[in-house]
Formats: structure tokens, C-alpha cells, sequence
């Protein structure tokens, strides 16, 4: 298989405002635009989470799976309640080949009553583990979260100041992320993967720990465990592997962005290997806006090729199409301009 060369870039200008070159900056930003019109997908070193925290996230992880399923069971998701553990993850209707753990931030919108997805149950609140089996839990997952967040707030600034540079359009990045994130309504949410091995019968060789998907919200922060290389991306007809480098995130955007870029930027199709005689970790956080924030392109100059999309609308189809045998899994392209 070969190794795509994905963009590895320095953010530190992006992090380090105050003292930063706006020269800096605005290359870090083309960097970033490049990044996401030829693969959708990005590394990013000097991100400024220290290694130290993502550490003590990775092994609470290791800790939380390697509990018994009676255990893990008693936060397992439900129905009306979506976070949680799981090791029935669908995608496209096919099993993963893996167990999840998911978590949304503290402050956020739990509410299933008040929610525009009610009886979809997507909601719920946090579930965590008892603290007398692990005590560090909890807080390692909502400290790592709150800081995961404003990293994926920085690109997205970025990613925004970036479309306004290609379409030479003024473009309130400020307001637009006012417009579409708020910590009470945020519908964003961390998630631990821990992928077991998997030893093909003879029946199943081509067994995926994830299938081939994009992901439907903004954007993707992901940390993947060192020495294991098991996540791909489609380019060209061809999967490439994607393998973890230290110290960094992998970072991919969602179909919302592929949006508001009016298809200029691609949310990249990936999968995920199985692997025989070793065993993932991985950690997404998903970026995702509130769900009365409308999607649309942000280019008025342009010839639109999209209609605008309510994220509420978009993640209910996305939903019902990747977890029950109900309807077509809802694409972006449903909301092309005909
Ligand atoms: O495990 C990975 O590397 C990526 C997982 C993924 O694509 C997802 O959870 O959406
Ligand atoms: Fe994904």
C-alpha cells in the first residue's frame, strides 16, 4: 500500500497569535486551503495539547476497554441515550470491527426533550464510569475534550479566513463561527476506538474496522495511536495509508465544510484496516455546529452548486441511514443544485 503524502503542517503561528506574523499566518491559512482541495486531510504539529494529556487519554482508554463487557456494559448506549459504549457500531449498515466509547462536552445540549432530533436518540447525557473503577476517567475525557474543541475552533477559523482568501469575498469569520458554534447548543462529541484483532476466518478477509465513509459534520481531530497503521484515505481511485506520526493530529473535514467551500474542498472518503496480531487505539473529536446553524455555501459570487442544508436536517438523515434499516444513508449530493 502506498503512503499518500499528506501535508504536515506547523500551526504554531496560529496558535501563538499574540506574537504572530500575520505573514505566518496567512501561509499557515494557504497551507491549510491546499491541504483541503487536493486531499481533504492534514496533519498538524505545534498544536499546543501536551503530550502529557494526550496520554493520560490514550491509556484511560486502554484502562475503559480492557474492562469486562458486564462492566462496560453498564454505560452502554440505549435507546434515547447515543453516548456511551457500544460495540455494535454500524457504518453504512455493516459492523465495525470495533468498540467505541462516546462523549459529548459537559455544557453541551443533552437534552432529548428539547432536542430538534427527538426520538432519534441521538441525545442523552454523559455516561461515565464508575468512579470507584476509574476514577481518573471522567475528567481526563472532559479536560482533553474542552481543549480538542478550541483546537478544531482554530482550524476552522483558518479553514473560513482560507475560503474568503480563494473567493476574494469578505467573509465575517467571526461571526460565522459565532453563528455556528456555541458550547450550550454544541452537538460535537469525542470518541474512543479501540479496535481488537481480527483474524479472518476465510469468509470475511475483507473485513473493515471501519467502513469507507465521509464524515458528515465540519471538521475531524484525530489523535491515532503510534505503531499501528490501519487508517486510509480514497484519492484517485486508490486507498493510501495515513500513518500516525508523533506528536500530531490527523486532521479531515467533514461534508459541511465540503459545503461551504461550494465543492472546492473534498470531504475525503476513508476506512479503517483490521489488523491480525495488533490491537488500535484511536480518537476522533468531531467538530460539529449547532443544529439550527444553515450550511451554505459562502462564496454569493459564485454559482452555487449546493442548497443550503440545516444541520439538524443533515445529521437526522445521516443518522437514520448509518443506524437503522431505515432510508437511504442522506449525501450531500441530495442537496445539489439541479
Ligand atoms: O480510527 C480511525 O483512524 C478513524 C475512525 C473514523 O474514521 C471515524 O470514527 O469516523
Ligand atoms: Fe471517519
Amino acid at each position: 500500500m502506498q503512503t499518500l503524502k499528506v501535508p504536515l503542517i506547523d500551526i504554531s503561528p496560529l496558535i501563538s497569535k499574540s506574537q504572530g506574523n500575520v505573514d505566518l499566518i496567512s501561509s499557515v491559512i494557504q497551507e491549510i486551503s491546499l491541504a483541503c482541495q487536493n486531499w481533504g486531510f492534514f496533519y498538524v504539529i505545534n498544536h499546543n495539547i501536551k503530550e502529557s494529556v494526550i496520554s493520560s487519554v490514550e491509556s484511560e482508554s486502554l484502562n475503559f476497554f480492557k474492562l469486562p463487557k458486564e462492566i462496560k456494559s453498564t454505560v452502554a448506549r440505549f435507546d434515547g441515550n447515543f453516548q456511551g459504549y457500544s460495540d455494535t457500531e454500524l457504518t453504512k449498515q455493516k459492523l465495525d470491527w470495533k468498540q467505541i466509547f462516546d462523549f459529548s462536552p459537559e455544557d453541551a445540549f443533552q437534552s432529548e426533550v428539547t432536542s430538534p432530533l427527538k426520538g432519534i436518540g441521538i441525545h442523552g447525557k454523559n455516561q461515565w464510569p464508575n468512579d470507584a473503577i476509574l476514577p481518573n476517567f471522567k475528567n481526563t475525557m472532559t479536560s482533553y475534550l474542552k481543549e480538542v474543541r478550541n483546537l478544531g475552533l482554530v482550524l476552522m477559523q483558518a479553514i473560513f479566513k482560507g475560503l474568503e482568501m480563494d473567493c476574494s469575498q469578505i467573509v465575517d469569520t467571526q461571526d460565522l463561527l459565532e453563528y455556528c458554534f456555541s458550547i450550550k447548543e454544541d452537538t460535537s462529541f469525542g470518541r474512543l476506538n479501540y479496535y481488537p484483532e481480527y483474524v479472518s476466518n476465510g469468509n470475511n478477509s475483507n473485513q473493515l474496522g471501519v467502513g469507507p465513509h465521509s464524515d458528515a459534520g465540519v471538521l475531524t481531530v484525530l489523535y491515532q495511536q503510534e505503531g499501528v497503521c490501519s487508517l486510509q484515505v480514497l484519492k484517485d481511485n486508490t486507498f493510501y495509508d495515513i500513518p500516525p506520526i508523533k506528536d500530531s493530529f490527523v486532521i479531515n473535514i467533514g461534508d459541511m465544510t465540503q459545503v461551504w467551500s461550494n465543492g472546492r474542498y473534498k470531504a475525503p472518503i476513508h476506512r479503517v484496516l483490521t489488523n491480525a496480531n495488533k490491537t488500535r487505539i484511536s480518537i476522533p473529536f468531531f467538530l460539529n455546529p449547532k443544529y439550527s446553524c444553515l450550511v451554505e455555501p459562502l462564496c454569493p459570487r459564485e454559482d452555487q452548486i449546493y442548497r443550503p442544508i440545516l444541520w439538524s436536517e443533515f445529521r437526522k438523515g445521516r443518522v437514520l441511514g448509518d443506524y437503522a434499516d431505515l432510508g437511504e444513508e442522506l449525501q450531500i449530493s441530495h442537496y445539489l443544485v439541479k
